[in-house]
């Protein structure tokens, strides 16, 4: 394996197993999981996928739903095991997958602040030294004390951005979680993480905002139900893929002409 990738995605497939029947409730699935009788389908989220990342580049990662963006940087970030083929990341890393993962809904705003810093291995010293600057960051001063089910998808995005992005990680994964932030904060992040990139960060960023993608991005790599559909400079890649989706709302109001 080169030691020139900073990610190494090599031929990657990953398996999730599906109950093929419906089962009402627990017990029963209980019940019928002791007694072999549970049937599961093997379903592919992501085919044989191989992603090759040089350090300091801006890899976006897009598709339709469901194409199984989400599930590769699942991977990446170590949270999930491919099925086939192997993935290696060289230095630290900074998970934002999912909203509000790393958080405890029923601690403070303040002590989530801590835990989080611990998940992504920060020290509670180091934590106190950049309490200010995360809360600053987030714009949630007033709201420290406060549980963090109470606070709405957006603030959840503010605060957990501001604690991955505390320190330069090598590699940075932002998974559509700017989506909730208003324009202002989207904005801010943005401006963030270009600076991380001049840093020499590493990012990893999915978004369904080609705009975004296209002005961030260096690389991109565009996934249809789990399989590659192009990878390389994200300006052509982001071509082709507006173009697809051009043809396909054609073709779909033109079947649509067709059945009235
Ligand atoms: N834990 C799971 N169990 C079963 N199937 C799953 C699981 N997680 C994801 N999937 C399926 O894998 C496929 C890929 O999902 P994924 O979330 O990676 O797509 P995505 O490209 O990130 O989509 P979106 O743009 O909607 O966020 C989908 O069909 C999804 O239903």
């Amino acid at each position: 394996m080169s030691e020139e990738y900073i990610v190494d995605v090599d031929h990657v497939t990953i398996r999730f197993n599906l109950a093929s029947e419906k089962v009402d409730n627990l017990k029963e699935y209980v019940i019928r999981l002791l007694k072999h009788q549970l049937m599961f389908q093997e379903f592919l989220a992501v085919k044989d996928v191989s992603l090759k990342i040089r350090p300091g580049e801006a890899w976006g990662l897009i598709g339709i739903n469901g194409s199984g963006k989400s599930t590769l940087l699942k991977a990446i970030s170590g949270i999930m095991k491919p099925y086939k083929g192997t993935i290696t990341v060289r230095g630290s890393i900074s998970p934002l997958i999912e909203l509000g993962a790393g958080f405890d809904p029923n601690m403070t705003a303040r002590e989530n602040i801590y835990l989080n810093g611990a998940v992504l291995g920060h020290s509670k010293k180091f934590m106190a030294e950049h309490f200010d600057e995360i809360v600053e960051f987030a714009g949630i001063e007033k709201f420290l004390d406060s549980p963090i089910k109470n606070f709405s998808s957006g603030m959840k995005a503010r605060l957990g951005f501001a604690v991955a992005t505390v320190v330069k990680p090598d590699v940075l994964i932002v998974d559509e979680v700017l989506a909730v932030g208003d324009v202002r904060f989207r904005k801010k992040c943005m401006k963030r993480m270009e600076e991380l990139l001049d840093g020499g960060t590493t990012l990893l960023f999915v978004s369904h905002n080609i705009e975004q993608v296209r002005s961030l991005c260096t690389h991109a790599l565009w996934l249809d139900h789990g399989d590659t559909v192009m990878s390389g400079p994200a300006k052509e890649v982001c071509a082709k893929y507006i173009e697809a989706m051009e043809a396909a709302d054609v073709k779909e109001s033109k079947d649509k002409k067709k059945t009235e």
